[in-house]
């Protein structure tokens, strides 16, 4: 319904958001004593407190005066069931993790009823922590599209193809039947989009590769994939194939704009050159990447080629949680670190990348990711008033390289609040934790008989 308005009279809107500070991401810069007016989910308006009082009547009127407004923060990659999953195994290398540990537990657990119960404690915890979109790759995608309706989030949910039998499909060509069966049901879904989602080059053969490249062609879908996550992945490849994973996904033509490059931790020349040839966008997961000792994408090299970068947390059961403030404080502070450059990944340039540069690695940049007229009302406060964040010469800073996410004091997504003073709106958390002692006994219960 339009905002009602008359040459004389406000404007009647939904929301006017005032606050202290505004980091709108685009436009670069930060706002002093700004508000935001929103009406029916969308961004109407941001400027001057003073001039959109008088311009804007709204129904609800929030003054936060000690706090940062800015966009969302966006997961650009995660599993968010395996919440289920956190703390069953920890300090092993990748494929050791993968294949003693959590692809058996998968293999036993994982269900439709499991998705959908981890996925609700995922995004309980991640908009808590001001995160209001997330990029899954998951099996049983339409149990976790049913918790973030549900629950109100955002999301991007990938149909993963994977040649290896699971309880969720046999092989791959199994994957991708499921996959085109399901994408029609969650089209149109509120607040859904959805990608193809190969889980590797070392879990999927060139047919499924194939499969997954046309599929997702034909349905105008994005790829989600993790690649060069280790240099066992690369080495293994050559030796096999004689070509690094890269020039493999080249070569089948699955490399486009669309296509996400999870992790990317082992990058020569080649890889950089088809980093910014096909204009690929990266997801940067840096506390998995630490935690596996999987090694670290070269931000400040692929910064400097003009590579778009996404930050994401990766599972809960590699990181071991879904902060987003403290991954991209991870990223920053490694970018420095891993280049010797200081003036890596600045404060700025690592909040642009958690969500503007996110939202493009989950294909939601025409929505989210900035604080522009006509863009989807995603946003969150950050109260400075804190001891953490004391004092604040520039909010910038202290959003990136000190606040927690205990101070992210209210989330919004398309307009609806989801958390109000820290606590959540729609739904019990208590509840969620009782819903999940079920599976934990169960899997714990597995794990002492092993
Ligand atoms: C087929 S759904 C996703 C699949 O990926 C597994 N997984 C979780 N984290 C990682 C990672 O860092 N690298 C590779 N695979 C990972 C997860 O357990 C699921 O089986
Ligand atoms: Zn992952």
């Amino acid at each position: 319904m339009p905002a009602e308005s008359s040459p004389s009279s406000p404007q009647e809107i939904d929301l006017l958001l005032h606050a202290r500070w505004i980091i709108p991401i685009r436009p670069h810069g930060l706002l002093h004593d700004h508000a935001l007016a929103v009406h029916a989910g969308r961004i109407l308006a941001l400027g001057p407190a003073g001039e959109m009082t008088r311009q804007y009547r709204a129904r609800e009127h929030l003054h936060l005066d000690q706090h940062v407004l800015m966009p969302g923060l966006v997961n650009a990659h995660t599993h968010g069931a395996m919440t289920l999953l956190r703390g069953l195994a920890d300090d092993l290398p990748l494929m050791t993790w993968l294949n003693r540990h959590i692809w058996p537990a998968e293999g036993r657990f994982v269900s439709a009823e499991f998705v959908r119960t981890g996925t609700q404690l995922a995004i309980a915890e991640m908009l808590r922590g001001g995160t209001t979109c997330f990029n899954d790759m998951y099996f049983f995608p339409e149990a976790a599209a049913r918790a973030a309706v549900e629950m109100g989030m955002r999301a991007t949910l990938g149909h993963v193809i994977i040649d290896f039998p699971t309880p969720y499909a046999a092989n791959a060509q199994d994957c991708l039947q499921q996959a085109a069966d399901l994408i029609p049901h969650l089209q149109g879904l509120p607040r859904i989009r959805q990608s193809i989602a190969p889980h590797a080059p070392y879990t999927v053969g060139d047919a499924g590769l194939l499969g997954a490249r046309d599929l997702a062609q034909g349905r105008q879908l994005p790829l989600h994939m993790h690649v060069h996550e280790t240099a066992h992945e690369v080495e293994d490849a050559l030796r096999r194939t004689g070509q690094r994973p890269l020039a493999r996904l080249a070569a089948l033509g699955l490399l486009e704009q669309r296509f996400l490059a999870v992790h990317m931790t082992q990058l020569d020349e080649s890889d950089l050159q088809r980093c910014r040839d096909y204009g690929l966008r990266i997801a940067h997961c840096p506390e998995s990447n630490l935690k596996l000792a999987s090694g670290m994408a070269p931000v400040a090299a692929l910064q400097a080629a003009g590579v778009r970068l996404g930050i994401g947390t990766d599972g809960a059961a590699s990181n071991n949680d879904l902060d987003m403030l403290g991954e991209l404080r991870s990223a920053a502070l490694l970018a420095k670190g891993v280049s010797g450059d200081p003036t890596a990944l600045p404060a700025w340039a690592a909040l642009e990348a958690a969500t503007l540069g996110s939202a493009e690695a989950a294909a939601w940049e025409d929505e989210i990711g900035s604080l522009e007229t006509g863009k989807a009302a995603d946003c969150i406060a950050i109260n400075l008033d804190h001891p953490a964040t004391f004092p604040v010469y520039d909010p910038i800073s202290q959003v990136a390289y000190c606040a927690g996410r205990d101070q992210v004091s209210h989330v919004w997504v398309a307009g609806r609040a989801l958390l109000v003073d820290g606590q959540p709106t729609l739904w019990e958390e208590k509840t969620l934790r009782h819903n999940a002692r079920s599976w934990v006994k169960r899997i714990a219960d597995e794990d002492d008989k092993a």
